[in-house]
C-alpha cells in the first residue's frame, strides 16, 4: 500500500530501527527494490532527486514527478507492504511544488547551504505548504562534503544540536537530516571514516523526531571488484563501514539514504552480463543481472537495518 513517509518513520523512531531510502532514476531499479522489500516483508522508501525527475520528465518537473508518483503508486497499491515516495534533496521550489502536486508522500527541502535563519525560514514555508497537502517534510542542518547534486559543499559543517532543537520547534518539520560527517558518492573519506556519534545522540535527545542519515552507502567491495573485473574504474571507492551505520541506528537514525551502493551493484551486473553475452540485445535480458545484484544489496540492507519483517 502507498503510505505517507511519516507513518513509516514514526514507527521506526519509536522502535529504534531504520528504513532504507533507495534512490531511483528508472523502472529497473524500482522493480528490483520492490522485489527485495516484498521478499523481506519490509516497509520501503523510494526516493528521487531533482536530477531523476528532470531525467524522467525530459526537463519538465511536473511530467517527471508524475511519472514516478503514478508508477510507484500503481505498484504500491498491488503490494501488501507500506511503500512511500520521497523527493530527495529538494532545492528548487518548482520541483518541490511538482512533487507535492504529483502526490509524493514526502519532500526534502535542503536549504542547509544557507545561513541558519534563512534555512529555517525556507523550511517553515515548505512545511506549511506541504502539510496543507498532507505531505510530510524532511530538512537538513549542517553540510555534507562532496557533491550534493548541484551544490558543491566545500567541507563538512557538522550540525549544532542546540540549533537543531530550535529548528525543529520553529519549523514543525517531520524528520531531520543532521550532518555528522558523511558525504555523498563513492569516495567518502580521505582517511578513516569518522562520524560524530556524540553529536547525533544529542540531536536525538533534543529533537525526538525521526532522523535521516545521508551519504550512507557502504560501497560493498564485492561489487566494486566485480565491476572493475569487467572494465570499470572505481579506484579508491570507500563507503561508511556497516558497524558505523549500526551505531547510528542505535543512536536514533531512522531513514538511511542509499544511492551509490545500488548504482555500483547494477553497474557490476550490467558489465558482467554484457561481456558474457555478446549476442544479447534484449534489454529485459541484459538488465536482469544488474537488477538481481541491486535486489541482493536491498535485501541485505533491509536485514541489516532490522527493517525486515516490519511491514
Ligand atoms: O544521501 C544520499 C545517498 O548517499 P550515498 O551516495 O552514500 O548512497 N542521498 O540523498
Ligand atoms: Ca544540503
Ligand atoms: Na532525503
Ligand atoms: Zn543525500
Amino acid at each position: 500500500m502507498y503510505v505517507n513517509t511519516k507513518e513509516i518513520l514514526e514507527d521506526a523512531s519509536k522502535k529504534y530501527y531504520a528504513v532504507p531510502a533507495f534512490n531511483i532514476n528508472n523502472l529497473e531499479f524500482l522493480m528490483a527494490i520492490l522485489q527485495g522489500a516484498v521478499e523481506k516483508k519490509a516497509p520501503i522508501i523510494i526516493e528521487t532527486s531533482e536530477g531523476a525527475i528532470k531525467y524522467a520528465g525530459n526537463g519538465n518537473p511536473l511530467r517527471g514527478a508524475r511519472f514516478f508518483a503514478e508508477t510507484v503508486k500503481n505498484y504500491a497499491e498491488s503490494l501488501d507492504i507500506p511503500v512511500a515516495l520521497h523527493l530527495d534533496h529538494g532545492k528548487n521550489l518548482e520541483y518541490i511544488a511538482a512533487a507535492i502536486k504529483a502526490g509524493y508522500s514526502s519532500v526534502m527541502i535542503d536549504a542547509s547551504h544557507e545561513e541558519f535563519e534563512k534555512n529555517l525560514e525556507i523550511t517553515k514555508e515548505v512545511v506549511k505548504w506541504a502539510h496543507a497537502a498532507g505531505v510530510s517534510v524532511e530538512a537538513e542542518l549542517g553540510q555534507l562534503a562532496g557533491i550534493e547534486d548541484n551544490v558543491v559543499a566545500k567541507e563538512n559543517v557538522l550540525v549544532d544540536p542546540q540549533q537543531a532543537k530550535i529548528f525543529v520547534e520553529e519549523t514543525n518539520v517531520d524528520f531531520l537530516a543532521p550532518a555528522i560527517g558523511t558525504s555523498h558518492g563513492a569516495f567518502k573519506f580521505k582517511g578513516e571514516a569518522k562520524l560524530d556519534f556524540e553529536r547525533l545522540k544529542r540531536v536525538k535527545e533534543l529533537t525526538k523526531i525521526p532522523l535521516v542519515l545521508h551519504g550512507a552507502s557502504s560501497v560493498p567491495t564485492k561489487f566494486v571488484e566485480l565491476a572493475e573485473k569487467y572494465g570499470a574504474n572505481l579506484g579508491g571507492a570507500k563507503g561508511v563501514p556497516q558497524e558505523d551505520i549500526k551505531k547510528c541506528v542505535e543512536l536514533g537514525i531512522n531513514k538511511v539514504n542509499t544511492d551509490t551502493d545500488l548504482r555500483i551493484a547494477f553497474l557490476a551486473g550490467l558489465r558482467k552480463h554484457l561481456s558474457e553475452n555478446e549476442k544479447e540485445f534484449d534489454p529485459r535480458k541484459y538488465f536482469k543481472e544488474g537488477m538481481e545484484f541491486v535486489k541482493e544489496v536491498v535485501m541485505e540492507r533491509l536485514e541489516f537495518l532490522n527493517t525486515a519483517g516490519k511491514a
